[in-house]
């Protein structure tokens, strides 16, 4: 599906938002759920991934299709390995057998597993045979992704000796170790993370237990971009979500204070509002530890014709598309001046906006939902919109909420 986009032009918006939970929370709480029954889930997303991750965790023999979901596949393959008797092909989308896994299949071979390539060496899909792992050290990249590292250390408590792993190499995407790690303590397991070794306790049963999802950050990035593209005075609501969050894209408040955007709690929620344009004419970051909020801040930047400067993006090559070459392209089409290298981003300041270019969205959810809020500055074309239910199928409709114009072409 093709729309038009356009945004709510003067009016001042104004809406209270809820947003589907973390999928990241969500498909960690989902495996933890199949280890150990006892656990209860509340505020699951509905996203297309946390689905094929709720499918995929109830079949124990024959063909698991995880689709584009990257957490559903390698997080699958850490559960699969140590499940005894399962026997299964873990495959997905074109793009997902372009995405690399040797670092998590080696370091599972390491501890005892037995996996295999079914097509190119290092990328699904896998033929995995599920056995008791033996082995409880191993020590693996860390620089490539930290869903490897979630993977194992998911099943770590499930391992009859625990876990210790030594990470090598600078460690990427910090933070969603620590929600792994989080969300493990949330059950009653005993873990520590220094420096470059993580040691996770055994742990035979979990009492009953709720884990409350957050609500995905990363779905509010938009409305932050959306709040920086508006008026000062424009505020909007989003719900349900906490201050001390395991998300690590909650780093979104402090990022947005420099377009002018503040963030208060609530009970339950958040308000972010526009108090002043923004405050410095070039924005730099480095997103090595939040790498889904790129593309929205990268698309800020230009809707407000500011310049930046983004480092920390080694990971987006290998993401459902490759974002870097991905935000050249559209941007570029827009009217901007953007230079990529294969770690960074830079946008030199340009006034104008083209208008009515159709986006291309590359397979890729983030694609759509970033460009989505430039329609508060020129009507805009999103290509396969709905691409953005890999992750917070509302998107849509919540933007027509803040009398955003969605029209199917
Ligand atoms: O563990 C997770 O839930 C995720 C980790 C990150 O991946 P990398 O560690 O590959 O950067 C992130 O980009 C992805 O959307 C979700
Ligand atoms: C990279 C992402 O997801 P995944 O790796 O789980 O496909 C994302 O949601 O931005």
């Amino acid at each position: 599906m093709k729309i038009h986009l356009s945004g709510p032009n003067n009016k001042l918006l104004a809406a209270t938002i809820k947003i589907t939970g973390s999928k990241s929370e969500s498909n960690r709480s989902l495996l933890l759920s199949a280890l150990y029954p006892g656990i209860e889930i509340k505020n699951l997303s509905n996203s297309d991934d946390a689905q094929v991750m709720e499918k995929g965790l109830r079949i124990k023999e024959g063909t698991v299709d995880i689709h584009h979901a990257g957490t559903a596949m390698r997080f699958l393959t850490g559960y699969f390995a140590a499940l005894e008797g399962s026997d299964i092909v873990l495959t997905g989308s074109k793009r997902m057998t372009e995405r690399p896994i040797r670092i998590l299949v080696d370091a599972l071979k390491e501890l005892g597993a037995d996996i295999s390539y079914v097509k190119a060496a290092g990328y699904p899909p896998l033929r995995i045979k599920g056995k008791k792992l033996v082995r409880n050290k191993v020590s693996l990249p860390a620089n490539v992704s930290s869903q490897y590292i979630s993977s194992l250390l998911l099943i770590a408590p499930s391992l009859k000796n625990g876990l210790e792993l030594e990470l090598v190499g600078k460690i990427t995407s910090v933070p969603y170790i620590k929600m792994t790690l989080g969300l493990l303590s949330e059950i009653g397991v005993q873990s520590s993370f220094e420096g470059n070794l993580i040691k996770v306790e055994t742990k035979s049963d979990v009492n009953s237990t709720t884990l409350v999802v957050e609500s995905d950050w990363s779905s509010a990035s938009y409305f932050y971009s959306i709040v920086a593209l508006s008026k000062v005075g424009t505020e909007i609501i989003l719900s349900a979500y906490k201050e001390n969050s395991l998300q690590g894209d909650s780093v979104l408040q402090e990022v947005y204070k420099d377009f002018g955007v503040e963030t208060s709690f609530g009970e339950n929620q958040i308000a972010i509002k526009k108090i002043a344009e923004a405050s410095q004419s070039k924005i730099q970051c480095d997103l090595a530890n939040a790498p889904d909020i790129a593309q929205t801040i990268a698309v800020t930047c230009f809707g407000l014709g500011l310049s930046c400067h983004l480092v920390g993006l080694h990971t987006l090559k290998i993401k459902e598309t490759d974002r870097l070459e991905a935000l050249h392209t559209e941007l570029t089409k827009l009217g901007a001046d953007i230079s990529v290298t294969d770690k960074s981003l830079t946008l030199n300041i340009t006034n104008a906006i083209n208008m009515d270019v159709a986006i291309d969205t590359y397979n890729d959810h983030r694609m759509a939902m970033a460009f989505a809020p430039l329609a508060m500055r020129t009507s805009i074309v999103i290509n396969d919109a709905m691409v953005v239910t890999k992750s917070y199928p509302d998107f849509w409709s919540d933007l027509q909420k803040l009398q955003f114009q969605v029209k199917e072409l």
